[in-house]
């Protein structure tokens, strides 16, 4: 009970937990009975998280006094859609769905997001609780209330922010996640140590690859979600600071959306984005080669793309992919606003944009 970490993220009268490590569901066990006064927990998952964990996740539920009633959704991020909300959102009617009682998402981003979405609009709007299951979720995607699909525009183009009851990051529950999984997920870890923790970062270029494991991970994931937390508690809806947790996206948005569905996972997207937004940085001559060259170097280390080359699709085209980024949710004024940086642990956000410029480098990055 003792390595269970709660992370409170800080938002008034809508505040929760993260409790974050090995155990956290048995933590969390007596804190269930509020949220699901019908006796009954509608609980939403993906087919292989339901062979993976369904059962021990029920048995949970009924050490509760807790029926589990799950709704068992495709992997992959096609799920991630309007005819995927539209399945859930009527699901969830079927299910008679009253607005006292709170939907568990359990799986990765996807079910999460998804999930999240349809319980902000059903009935106008159910609790959820998440039971994050991949990496990437446990450090970033539970945490924060951004709900969403992707459409034919992009990424995550239709959404709300819709906060979770509580987060529950159970480290047990990744014993199972296959080391693809496991490293996509590194990269939003890695993204926050670049954003604004340079001693973390450091920490992880010390351990090179066994910080995707162990002790460094179980660190790195708790300063991930505190520092997650603490960004989300003062920027909720990104008029601000929050956009820095898009280092790496404006990037690897548009590699997503330009790649077949699935071929790679928005972690290996985001790793390629983190290179390229230290790497124009360095072209714009505002932030030295060395710390761009000592972020390739870490996500080579981590078994991750340390650039555009070696992602797991190649054909890309740079004018296609600054179309992509022309339809960031962070531009304003037709302009394209990047994360960039100063440094390691100094990100910031650039809105003096030159196409041309951006255009001619990422033609250097992607020959
Ligand atoms: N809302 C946010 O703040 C936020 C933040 C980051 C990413 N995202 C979104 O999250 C999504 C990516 O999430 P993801 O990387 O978790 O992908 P995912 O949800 O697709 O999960 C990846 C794969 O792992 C499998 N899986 C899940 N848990 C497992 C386990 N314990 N053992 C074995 N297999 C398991 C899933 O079935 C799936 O095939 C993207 O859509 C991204 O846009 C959202
Ligand atoms: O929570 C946030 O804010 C983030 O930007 C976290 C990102 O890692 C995540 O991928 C998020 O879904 C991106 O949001 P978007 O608004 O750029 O679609
Ligand atoms: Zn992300």
């Amino acid at each position: 009970m003792s390595d269970i970490l709660s992370v409170s993220v800080g938002l008034g009268a809508r505040s929760y937990d993260v409790l974050v490590g090995a155990g956290a569901l048995k933590a969390a066990q007596s804190r269930l009975g509020a949220h699901f006064p019908r006796g009954r927990a509608i609980l939403v998952t993906d087919r292989t998280v339901a062979g993976l964990h369904l059962k021990t996740v029920s048995d949970w539920l009924e050490g509760a006094g807790l029926r589990a009633d799950p709704i068992v959704l495709e992997p992959g991020e096609t799920t991630k859609s309007w005819a995927g909300l539209q399945h859930l959102v009527d699901t969830l009617l079927d299910r008679n769905i009253e607005r006292s009682e709170a939907v568990i998402a359990l799986g990765g981003g996807v079910i999460g997001d998804l999930t999240g979405f349809a319980a902000s609009i059903a009935k106008r709007g159910v609790d959820f609780i998440q039971i994050p299951t991949t990496l990437l979720s446990q450090v970033d995607s539970s945490v924060g209330g951004k709900t969403g699909i992707n459409t034919s525009h992009g990424k995550n183009f239709v959404g709300t922010f819709h906060q979770p009851r509580l987060v529950i990051a159970d480290a047990d529950l990744l014993a199972s996640l296959p080391l693809r999984e496991r490293r996509a997920g590194y990269a939003e870890i890695v993204k926050a140590a670049l954003i604004g923790d340079r001693p973390l970062f450091d920490r992880l270029e010390a351990a090179a690859e066994t910080a995707l494991d162990g002790e460094t991970l179980s660190e790195a994931v708790a300063a991930a979600v505190a520092f997650k937390a603490r960004i989300v508690a003062e920027d909720e809806r990104e008029a601000g600071a929050r956009a820095l947790l898009n280092l790496g996206h404006t990037f690897g948005h548009a590699f997503e959306a330009e790649a077949p569905k699935d071929r790679i996972r928005h972690g290996e997207a985001v790793a390629a984005g983190l290179a390229l937004a230290f790497g124009f940085s360095v072209h714009k001559g505002l932030c030295p080669a060395g710390d761009a060259e000592r972020v390739r170097a870490h996500l080579r280390a981590a078994g991750l793309p340390d650039g555009p080359q070696t992602l797991a699709h190649t054909g890309w085209d740079a004018e296609r992919l600054i179309d992509r980024m022309r339809d960031d949710k962070k531009n304003r004024d037709g302009r394209i606003a990047l994360v960039l940086a100063r440094g390691i642990g100094e990100a910031f956000i650039d809105r003096d944009t030159d196409e041309t410029d951006l255009q001619h480098f990422l033609e250097t990055q992607l020959s």
